[in-house]
């Protein structure tokens, strides 16, 4: 049996269109929904094996990119958005009722990725954005029940559809998050 990932990526990663404009991101209630507009493609779409990432039932990946913050509005049923986690460095907007993570925000203007938001594109209620490009936290997946003898299993199926594992973020992503590093001690 075929290892299951995501739901969006285990029939094999579609590209994206090249042209997505934005859309519009829907939680999963039935009613009311909460809408989150979204302006322009993401960036750096990734499986992300870490317990913090929302994932839909079943998923033992979540597919997250970024986009700029100034990007994200909410559009509807804002008053059922709640932080998941204050403390952490992504806060994490959620919907009360259904669990759904609409939008995570970074609140520390000293991070490497301050100004960026992250987003599921799964939710996107239309097709065309990037797809993923690489899968990230591969071995944080074993935090959330899977065995340690599964891995190999994973990454040989995450090879297999074009994403490249990684058990932190991909080379360019912490190449990137070296050089802030390095110019804020330089400062
Ligand atoms: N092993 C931990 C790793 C959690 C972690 O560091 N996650 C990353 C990536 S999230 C999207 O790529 C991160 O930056 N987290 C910051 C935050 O979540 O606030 C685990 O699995 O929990
Ligand atoms: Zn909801
Ligand atoms: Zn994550």
């Amino acid at each position: 049996m075929t290892v299951a990932l995501h739901p969006s990526i285990d029939n094999g990663v579609k590209q994206g269109s090249g042209s997505f404009a934005g859309g519009t991101l829907a939680c999963k209630c039935a009613d009311h929904q909460v809408k989150v507009g979204v302006k322009g493609d993401v960036a750096h779409n990734h499986a992300c094996g870490c317990t913090k990432c929302w994932k839909p039932q079943g998923a033992t990946f979540s597919v997250v990119a970024v986009v700029p913050r100034q990007n994200v509005t909410v559009l509807e049923n804002g008053d059922k958005l709640q932080i998941v986690d204050p403390s952490a460095v992504i806060q994490r907007h959620a919907c009360k009722a259904c669990g759904t993570h609409m939008f995570g925000r970074i609140e520390n203007k000293g991070h490497p990725f301050y100004g960026l938001d992250f987003i599921h594109p799964e939710l996107f209620q239309e097709q065309g954005s990037q797809a993923p490009q690489f899968a990230a936290f591969v071995s944080s997946v074993i935090e959330s029940g899977v065995k340690p003898e599964q891995m190999a299993g994973i990454r040989s199926r995450l090879k297999e559809i074009g994403l490249e594992p990684y058990d932190c973020l991909s080379p360019a992503l912490m190449d990137a998050i070296a050089t802030h590093v390095a110019k804020a001690k330089a400062a």
